[in-house]
């Protein structure tokens, strides 16, 4: 069972307060939402958590392991962070064996069957500059869950997503939790994927507003 901790955590960018005094716990095996408007944070809070961005004031834990300190980032991660970038003269299975390359850890057919699971045909021989948005996203959400991590963050998953490729996902992260995975998505379009949040986080200028479990 992976526990995260988030102890009150807090970034400044430029003498504004992005993340202020951010207090949360996620653990495996369940779903989070972080909802908010623009600019509440929901991003920044994924950066942190991801590694990718140094906080100023608190610290984020995985398993009583501190981030920056004991380790640079959490150790099995998947990530959609932002409009992730493929190699656009390659194909989706060329983008996704190269990025299986740096870890060394899953087969050609684990990939043949994630790209199958998100709905794009792994012999499809267009490469990623000809894919639609909603290609590139499901594209996305395969490289960020092909590796079985154990920990899944994704901004925005939904962008850009037909109501079939949405139906999809929603049996990925299902499969995903089942999986044991905690998974933490940011999304204002929360109402896509509702039913399946275990809770749902608010933000509000930095701060967590509210928190919301569904028992
Ligand atoms: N590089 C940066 N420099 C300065 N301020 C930044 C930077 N990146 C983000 N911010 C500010 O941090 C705040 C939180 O941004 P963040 O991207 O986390 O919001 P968000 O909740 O993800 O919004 P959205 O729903 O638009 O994605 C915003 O006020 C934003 O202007």
């Amino acid at each position: 069972m992976m526990k995260i901790s988030v102890k009150d955590v807090t970034r400044e960018i430029k003498g504004n307060i992005i993340l202020n005094n951010i207090n949360l716990e996620f653990e495996s095996g369940k779903i989070y939402c972080l909802c908010g408007h623009n600019g509440s944070g929901k991003t920044m809070l994924l950066r942190a958590i991801a590694g990718l961005i140094r906080i100023d004031q608190g610290e984020i834990s995985i398993d009583h392991k501190i981030l920056h300190k004991d380790m640079d980032y959490p150790p099995e991660m998947g990530l959609i962070i932002e409009t992730p970038s493929f190699f656009k003269y390659y194909t989706g299975m060329e983008n996704l064996l190269y990025l299986a390359e740096i870890r060394d850890k899953i087969s050609k057919q684990d990939i043949i069957e994630t790209l199958k699971r998100v709905g794009l045909d792994p012999h499809d021989q267009r490469t990623v500059a000809k894919y639609s948005l909603g290609m590139k996203q499901r594209l996305a959400i395969a490289q960020a869950i092909m590796e079985k991590p154990d920990l899944i963050l994704l901004d925005e998953p939904t962008n850009a997503l037909d109501q079939d490729a949405i139906i999809q996902f929603k049996n990925i992260i299902t499969e995903e939790k089942r999986r044991n995975a905690c998974i933490i998505i940011a999304t204002h379009n929360q109402q896509d994927i509702d039913e399946l949040f275990d809770e749902k986080i608010y933000l509000n200028s930095g701060k967590v507003e509210r928190v919301e479990k569904n028992d």
